[in-house]
């Protein structure tokens, strides 16, 4: 891998990377320390990915994209095929995909699995990240590097790098950064500086919305009732005011599943849904700190669960 790394006339690298791992692995933690804690809402759209963005690591000599795999489901429906599909497609596409496991658990059946996974997407680097060094000694640490190792050995061909790191302490997260920027290629950057990503928020937007439409009516509406945020823009900043306090636009889709569902969020009269946008818009208001505009649509997607092209416009 060596003729991935930058060179030393410190070319510009981007790209796209993934961390992997069984449950409770450290990835969500890792991504925060990666990204850094500011979490900037914007209005522009991924232009490259289709995946879900967790976080853009902004460096002088690299953009490192954090892509969200979904996690490993039993094929039961067609969700879960879906989902499945979607791992491998986002392991094959990334440019570097890294395999976090915590140094403080035995390296178990659950690593070794997504280990095998990872061998059958053969283009991107695969680097090991232990994660969690901060929960045991360092010679906990150098004993785990060299099972992890083993590991990558056996079932891969071995991994292009193995790092030891904690997000919690923060230790090593700078090398980590290095580490899967220098697996990038060589190119510009994909996204403006100081856009980290829009994508928490717009996942918390969801809920916040979900939950709300729910209330109450929960019976009715089990698992038939997915929810989109369409786009989240600031207004003109008016006079005197901070570009980030402008207002914002927030559209929303509702989609159920049959024209009866329309019925029960919307209320009689579209009093429910005046409400839900009510409470929600609070809610939301609360989380970014801006006033904001909420535009609720319902729209009747049928069989949206068992449907790829409609899985695929929901943003499964
Ligand atoms: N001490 C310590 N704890 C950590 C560290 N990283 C993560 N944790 C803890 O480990 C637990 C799981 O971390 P997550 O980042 O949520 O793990 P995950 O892999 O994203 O988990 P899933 O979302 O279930 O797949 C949390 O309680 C974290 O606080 C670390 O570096 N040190």
């Amino acid at each position: 891998m060596a003729e991935q790394r930058p060179d030393a006339a410190g070319e510009h690298r981007s790209g796209f990377a993934c961390l992997v791992g069984r449950p409770n692995a450290g990835k969500s933690t890792l991504t925060n320390a990666l990204v850094g804690q500011k979490v900037a809402i914007t209005s522009s759209r991924p232009q490259t990915t289709r995946h879900t963005i967790r976080g853009i690591v902004h460096r002088p000599d690299a953009q490192l994209v954090l892509v969200d795999t979904p996690g490993v489901h039993r094929p039961r429906t067609l969700l879960g095929q879906r989902l499945n599909d979607l791992v491998m497609e986002t392991l094959s596409e990334v440019d570097v995909v890294g395999l976090c496991i915590p140094a403080d658990e035995r390296i178990g059946p659950g690593d070794r699995f997504i280990a095998d996974v990872l061998a059958r997407a053969p283009r991107s680097a695969k680097v090991a990240l232990v994660t969690k060094t901060d929960k045991v000694s360092r010679q906990a640490v150098a004993e785990q590097l060299l099972a992890v190792a083993r590991l990558g050995e056996e079932v891969l061909g071995g991994f292009a790098d193995v790092v030891p790191a904690s997000a919690v302490t923060g230790e090593q997260v700078d090398v980590v950064a290095d580490v899967l920027a220098s697996h990038l290629p060589a190119g510009p950057r994909l996204y403006p500086e100081g856009e980290l990503t829009d994508e928490p928020e717009r996942v918390m937007i969801a809920e916040l919305v979900r939950e709300a439409a729910l209330e109450g009516v929960r019976d009715e509406l089990p698992h038939s009732l997915a929810v989109v945020v369409e786009d989240v823009e600031a207004r003109e900043p008016l006079p005197g005011q901070r570009p980030e306090d402008a207002m914002l636009d927030v559209r929303v889709f509702l989609y159920v599943e049959r024209e009866s569902q329309k019925g029960i969020v919307i209320g009689r009269g579209g009093a429910r849904l005046k409400d839900v946008g009510i409470r929600s818009r609070q809610a939301i208001e609360a989380l970014l700190g801006n006033r904001v505009h909420l535009d609720l649509r319902v729209k009747v997607a049928p069989d949206w669960q068992r449907d790829p092209k409609q899985l695929s416009r929901l943003g499964f």
